[in-house]
């Protein structure tokens, strides 16, 4: 899978969120970084095909995605977690995952053990039986990344996946994404060190512009003693930000 954003501009109503975003992922474990509102949810739900582009394009394995019959046809490619997800309380884990192959568009034989594959993926085929509301919040969470991995799409989307776990939930988390290397896996998160942890690349946002795309070592090149951080990284993504932003 090839994900590419040409010149993408996109808002709500009369404000404009990103202007001539212009973007390029491969198969790896891609963060997404930046301040409350840079604009992080917007781009995942750009590249999910909720939020049609106002301007620019965007394409799927060099497929332009315009209208919605087109984004329709490649919705099966692509399985998005929003940060807060939607679920019926009295579903059982295995039916919600099974739902969510059959939105992808999975052939109906096949439901069954891609969805057993997505939950042994994250560790809950043990509570396949269970109902979604008997889950902790860990639980639920990695019931939420089986929905969205179920199937192998292409691309997978991860709003915010880590907040509200525990430590030992991080770690699990973590070895999770790293199974997940064939797809192009874009993660937002505020959290430098599961960047720093499980990505191949970190893209900075700020104003709805990207500030810095490559890889942690390229990122942590950018540090300069004197900004506030406790690592390379996290003062390397405060050199990213505006001066006024700078400081504590
Ligand atoms: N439904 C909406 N209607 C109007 N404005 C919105 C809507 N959703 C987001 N915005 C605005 O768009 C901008 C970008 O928001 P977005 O949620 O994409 O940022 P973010 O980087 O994901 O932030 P956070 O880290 O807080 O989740 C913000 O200024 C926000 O107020």
């Amino acid at each position: 899978m090839r994900v590419c954003l040409d010149r993408v501009s996109q808002g709500y109503g009369s404000t404009q969120v990103i202007d001539g975003l212009t973007l390029d992922l491969r198969p790896e474990v891609i963060g997404l970084l930046g301040p409350n509102g840079a604009g992080k949810t917007t781009l995942l739900r750009t590249m999910a095909t909720i939020m049609p582009p106002r301007a620019g394009s965007l394409s799927l394995d060099d497929r332009v995605v315009t209208g919605e019959r087109a984004a329709r046809a490649v919705r099966s490619s692509i399985g998005y977690l929003p940060q807060k997800f939607g679920f019926d309380p009295g579903m059982r884990v295995l039916d919600f995952v099974r739902y969510a192959a059959w939105m992808r568009g999975v052939p109906a034989g096949r439901w069954d053990g891609e969805a057993r594959r997505a939950l042994e993926h994250v560790d809950l085929w043990d509570r396949a039986g269970a109902r979604m509301k008997r889950l902790s919040g860990g639980m639920r969470q990695r019931a939420g990344i089986a929905w969205a991995i179920v199937g192998a799409p292409g691309l997978i989307l991860l709003d915010e996946p880590t907040v509200g776990l525990d430590p030992r939930q991080r770690l699990q988390f973590r070895k999770i994404i790293s199974g997940l290397r064939d797809s192009v896996v874009v993660l937002s998160t505020h959290l430098i060190d599961d960047i720093e942890a499980i990505c191949d690349r970190v893209v900075v946002m700020h104003g709805g512009a990207i500030k810095f795309n490559g890889s942690t070592g390229e990122l942590a090149r950018l540090s300069r003693p004197g900004l506030p951080g406790n690592s390379d990284l996290e003062r390397a993504y405060m050199s990213l930000l505006p001066e006024e932003e700078q400081v504590l």
